[in-house]
């Protein structure tokens, strides 16, 4: 790492890092000026959580927030009707952006948002989301709100991690801590001071999130953040402090596809060429295994501006 990309990640990291909200939500509704903003929740089978997550946000509709919607992602229980009934506008992938076949994954659902939302601000929350702070939305948009340059705003917190041995108060963020940041390290160094660069929890500008092209599955943070990079620069990114975070976790062998598919989106964004190939992962039970293979997807969705205009001229 150069000596200038250790200077450059500590000067991003001294300005554009806020350890609190220096503003009252009153103070950021002034500061909208015209500004709207759109609240997007994916959700996939989270009939659990979802309506607790979007409770949280109800209170700040009329005022900060424009619009809660739920994307869908293709649940099985009764994600959607609980989202409706605690206030969300629900969508599903398809009426999301009807005149597009669907695809699965996490990206797919965050970039169909921005064809069924308005907000000039996107906030994405996960919905799988235990206890969820009421503070999260306003503490993410306030830096967009008042500093122009920036574009993407993260958040970052202290992660537990829930398993039936108990809480590990800092285990949480397993793919960040042993895959994402060792690669940044390795082939992005000056985005070392990015704290949670998987945050599930980050907003951004519709210039930004409309021009840029969405990752597949779970690379779609790590696209989005090296996107927004390459795009605007790193300093168009943010990053504030949301206090703790608790969330599912899943097992540990449910996070290797995660990873694999980060890999694959972090080493195209980076021009390292991936093989493609899959994970293959060993599942022992009873003395002996079997083998599961999941292979990461390529392709990425199109920068949404392309497509409504398309569509729009048809
Ligand atoms: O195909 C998918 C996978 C995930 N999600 C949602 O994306 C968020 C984060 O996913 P997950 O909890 O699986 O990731 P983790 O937080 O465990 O890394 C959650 O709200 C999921 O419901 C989704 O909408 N579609
Ligand atoms: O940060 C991580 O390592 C993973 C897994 O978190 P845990 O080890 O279950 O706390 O969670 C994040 O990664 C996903 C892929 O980017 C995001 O979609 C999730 O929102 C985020 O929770």
């Amino acid at each position: 790492m150069t000596i200038a990309g250790m200077q450059d990640s500590a000067t991003w990291l001294e300005t554009n890092t806020w350890d609190r909200l220096p503003w009252s939500v009153d103070e950021l509704i002034d500061r909208k000026d015209g500004r709207t903003v759109s609240v997007v929740l994916p959700a996939l089978d989270e009939e659990a959580t979802v309506a607790s997550v979007v409770a949280s946000i109800t209170p700040l509709l009329g005022g900060l927030v424009d619009e809660i919607v739920v994307v869908d992602s293709g649940s099985s229980d009764n994600t959607m009707a609980s989202a409706a009934a605690a206030g969300a506008r629900v969508e599903t992938r398809q009426s999301a952006l009807p005149d597009v076949p669907v695809l699965d994954g996490k990206g797919e659902v965050l970039w169909r948002s921005l064809a069924t939302t308005c907000g000039d601000l996107v906030v994405f929350v996960d919905s799988d989301l235990v206890s969820p702070d009421p503070g999260y939305v306003p503490r993410l948009v306030a830096p967009l709100l008042m500093v122009p340059e920036l574009h993407l705003v993260k958040g970052y917190y202290r992660r537990p991690l829930l398993s039936a041995a108990g809480v590990d108060p800092a285990g949480g963020g397993r793919v960040t801590e042993l895959v994402v940041r060792p690669l940044l390290a390795a082939l992005r160094p000056e985005l070392g001071a990015l704290i949670q660069p998987l945050a599930g929890e980050y907003a951004g500008t519709r210039e930004l999130l409309t021009s840029i092209p969405f990752a597949a599955g779970y690379g779609v943070e790590i696209g989005i953040i090296l996107d927004t990079v390459e795009q605007f620069g790193i300093d168009a990114i943010g990053q504030i402090d949301l206090g703790t975070r608790i969330h599912r976790n899943r097992p540990l062998h449910e996070l290797g596809p995660m990873a694999r598919q980060i890999v694959a989106t972090l080493l195209a964004r980076v021009g390292v060429e991936d093989s493609g190939s899959a994970l293959t992962q060993f599942v022992m039970a009873d003395g002996s295994h079997t083998i599961r293979r999941s292979y990461p997807v390529l392709d990425d969705r199109p920068p949404m501006r392309t497509v409504l205009a398309a569509v729009g001229s048809r």
